[in-house]
């Protein structure tokens, strides 16, 4: 469905100096820079896919969704998308997709969110029955209601990305690209959006791109990870592929009746200890957890155990050190 070959793009910057004599030089000679925003990438993405676009600030995430989505024309490669080329069919392609940009709006401030949704109708040329049925539909499962007639100034945050979303969809597009969808959102917003997305992309079959910092979005949503840095891919993978590279790591935190002899367990290693809590770190490539346990309850009398695995920020960072991002 979604094909990028070899795709490169530079920016040319000004690069100013700090201070007042820099700021007047700059007024007769301007000194530039190339930024390397995306150097050769290349991926496929197939039908029904949820496909996370991870990497540090300024890794070209959001360059990468403009390409995609036909807002900025590549200097180099190939993108087709449906059949379509981006950013020259644009009429044609835009009526495939949707786009969110966490950061901005497409909707208009000082009018109510229905004005806004009856201004794309015209503009997408939405047909007044499948508009009519979508608008029911995003209504029903965003939970829009009276937000419909509020001024989109006066809405939150958590409102107005829900709008936003709706907004995206109301033309039924087969791709969906979200860029950083729950920036600023409060757990239940998160947790509702996130939800709805899961919906679009089993009940409707929805394609989607998601970029986002929040690695539980990831968790949460993603198949199949891509990971970009400086420019370039550096990992195309699903999560417990990564699991199983940078995971192998648990966390044992151990309750007993109280016992004053520090644990010792072969193959563990001590994180804390107190007469009635021990922290372990076990290294599941090295021993069993079932023979960390069995060991356990030799030496105390267990009253609780929880076993953690590393949480995926610990396994993304990883990820960027082994790169050197
Ligand atoms: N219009 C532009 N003009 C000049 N440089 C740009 C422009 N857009 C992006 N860049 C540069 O290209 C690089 C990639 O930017 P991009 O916005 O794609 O990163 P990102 O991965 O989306 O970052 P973030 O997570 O911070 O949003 C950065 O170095 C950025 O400064």
């Amino acid at each position: 469905m979604i094909t990028l070959q070899g795709i490169s793009k530079s920016f040319r910057v000004a690069k100013r100096s700090a201070g007042m004599r820099q700021a007047m030089k700059a007024l007769f000679v301007r000194e530039h820079a190339i930024v390397d925003a995306l150097r050769d990438i290349s991926f496929t993405i197939k039908e029904g896919e949820i496909v996370g676009y991870i990497g540090p600030n300024g890794a070209g995430k959001s360059t990468t969704i403009k390409v995609m989505s036909g807002i900025m024309v590549p200097d180099r490669g190939s993108c087709s998308i449906m059949g379509y080329t981006p950013w020259q069919e644009r009429r044609a392609y835009v009526g495939n997709i949707g786009v969110v940009f966490g950061q901005r709006s497409q909707l208009w401030w000082d009018v109510p969110v229905i004005d806004s949704f009856e201004l794309l109708r015209d503009i997408y040329k939405i047909p007044h029955r499948s508009y009519a049925g979508n608008l029911d539909l995003l209504t029903e499962t965003l939970g829009l209601g009276s937000l419909l007639q509020t001024p989109v100034r006066q809405l939150s945050l958590g409102q107005r990305m829900r709008c936003e979303i709706a907004a995206s969809l109301l033309h039924g597009p087969k791709i969906l690209f979200l860029d950083e969808p729950t920036i600023g959102l409060d757990a239940i917003s998160k947790i509702a959006v996130r939800q709805f997305i899961k919906t679009i992309n089993k009940e409707k079959g929805v394609t989607v791109i998601l970029t986002t910092h929040d690695m539980s979005d990831i968790e949460a949503l993603a198949d199949r990870i891509l990971m970009i840095g400086n420019g370039t891919l550096l990992y195309d993978g699903n999560l417990d592929e990564l699991r199983g590279r940078f995971g192998t790591h648990r966390t044992v935190t151990v309750d007993y009746r109280a016992n004053a002899t520090p644990l010792d367990i072969p193959g563990a290693s001590l994180l804390s200890w107190s007469p009635e809590r021990a922290v372990l770190s076990v290294d599941t490539e090295q021993v069993l957890m079932a023979l960390v346990i069995a060991r356990l309850s030799e030496q105390v009398e267990l009253v609780d155990v929880a076993i953690e695995t590393k949480p995926v920020d610990e396994l993304i960072v990883e990820l960027y050190k082994e790169h050197r991002i």
